[in-house]
């Protein structure tokens, strides 16, 4: 049986229909209340900047919405946006950890608009979907600014950063002049990694297939996958995502937007963009989780250089596939568990898009590995004890050494 689907009718037009640059108000702002002094936004577009309590029907919102920020607040909330608040820099701004006014703490996106409010578009449509969906494997909107030409996210806090800076953690210069090779974070292990999988397939499936028309995220990839305190994953950046067609392909033709290295083939060289799109690109971080590479590396060897290219060969062959996988794994892993998420990574980047499997398949054939995992649960730690963790020998013929 499947969940209702979320309903996001007209969402369509209003992302097709931007115009970088128009008026605030040019979205059709329907905030419906105002409490304790702060607008809420009940469901709906409600991009408007800021808004005050003249001309506001007083409406008791049925679930509390995003909130709308002033500059000063947000300001506050940052130490004035100070470097050494600065989470991370991204595309299109810079991202600040904050605590807002009731103590709640927030991971604040400060856009950078350019003279031609390139940014703009990426912040209406950010506001736009997060307003309307909600997922427990989606980053949550708590509000927004949009305070004359600011424009400003306000995000849940993620403590554990992204994954992209587990698997790939950039080592500071001074550390690798002390010859430090990795980063001082645990490593992330198997069990921990299969519960990212699973996270990462149920935001897309939620994304494909509870909306309707589906949500394609567009640049799937490990920095926009978040962790929480208990290395759960959810997945962030929704500015460049776009609202599938209703038509039977669920097509679209689009500008080509996104990660390299994570581009399905026929989005990349067409533009044509369908859910199997982000279905590639989540083949390409399972790859990732699995082998600890990056999706592009051109230090490696020749013939190494594209991770999909390089690990495609082995996905099918047992014993290069047991050599490709992360030497920070060995030893935790079950060889038959491994066997069948190097096949969901191949289906997923098979070049055919119509091949590709639904991320609905996907979550089913990952949920029997993670519950076998004897800790895992969804809720698993890196730093698990070792006890918690299955060795096998690789004589038992399902396991690594
Ligand atoms: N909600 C959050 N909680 C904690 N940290 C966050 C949060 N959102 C973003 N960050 C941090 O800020 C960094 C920058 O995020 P941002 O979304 O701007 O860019 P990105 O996804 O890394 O790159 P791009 O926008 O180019 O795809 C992230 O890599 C992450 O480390």
């Amino acid at each position: 049986t499947r969940r209702a689907k979320l309903r996001l009718v007209g969402a369509g037009d209003s992302v097709d229909g931007d115009k970088p640059g128009a008026p605030a108000s040019s979205c059709g702002s329907s905030v419906r209340g105002y409490q304790n002094g702060r607008c809420y936004a009940a469901t709906g577009c409600i991009y408007g900047g800021r808004l005050g309590p003249l001309g506001l029907a007083v409406v008791q919102p049925r679930s509390r919405g995003a909130q709308v920020f002033t500059y000063r607040e947000l300001e506050r909330a940052t130490d004035g946006f100070g470097e050494g608040n600065v989470l991370g820099r991204g595309a299109y701004g810079v991202v600040f950890r904050g605590r807002l006014g009731d103590g709640t703490p927030a991971a604040i996106k400060r856009l950078q608009l350019d003279p031609r409010r390139q940014g703009e578009r990426e912040f209406r449509v950010e506001v736009d979907l997060l307003s309307r969906m909600h997922s427990p494997h989606l980053v949550g909107l708590l509000g927004y600014c949009a305070d004359q030409s600011h424009r400003l996210l306000v995000f849940e806090f993620m403590p554990n950063g992204s994954l992209k800076g587990h698997l790939h953690p950039v080592i500071p210069a001074v550390d690798v002049a002390a010859g430090e090779q990795r980063d001082a974070r645990p490593t992330l292990d198997w069990q921990t990694r299969l519960g990212i999988a699973l996270d990462c397939a149920r935001a897309l499936e939620f994304l494909h297939e509870h909306t309707s028309p589906a949500v394609i995220h567009r640049d799937f990839n490990c920095s926009n996958v978040l962790l929480d305190h208990n290395y759960r994953a959810r997945v962030s950046d929704f500015g460049t995502a776009k609202v599938g067609s209703n038509k039977a392909n669920g097509q679209v033709v689009t500008r080509v937007l996104g990660t390299t290295g994570y581009l399905a083939p026929e989005y990349a060289s067409t533009g044509k963009l369908t859910t199997k799109s982000d279905v590639y690109s989540y083949g390409v971080v399972l790859l990732e989780l699995l082998t600890g590479r990056v999706p592009v590396d051109t230090q490696r060897p020749p013939g190494q250089h594209v991770l999909v290219s390089w690990a495609l060969p082995r996905l099918t062959n047992r014993e290069r596939l047991v050599q490709m996988v992360d030497p920070a794994l060995k030893g935790q892993f079950a060889v038959k568990d491994l066997i069948q998420v190097a096949a969901i990574a191949a289906m997923c980047i098979q070049t055919k898009a119509e091949y590709r499997p639904l991320m609905t398949d996907v979550v089913q054939s990952l949920i029997p590995i993670v519950k076998k995992s004897p800790s895992m649960s969804c809720s698993s730690t890196p730093a698990r004890p070792l006890q918690h963790v299955v060795y096998m020998s690789p004589a038992a013929g399902s396991n690594t050494s």
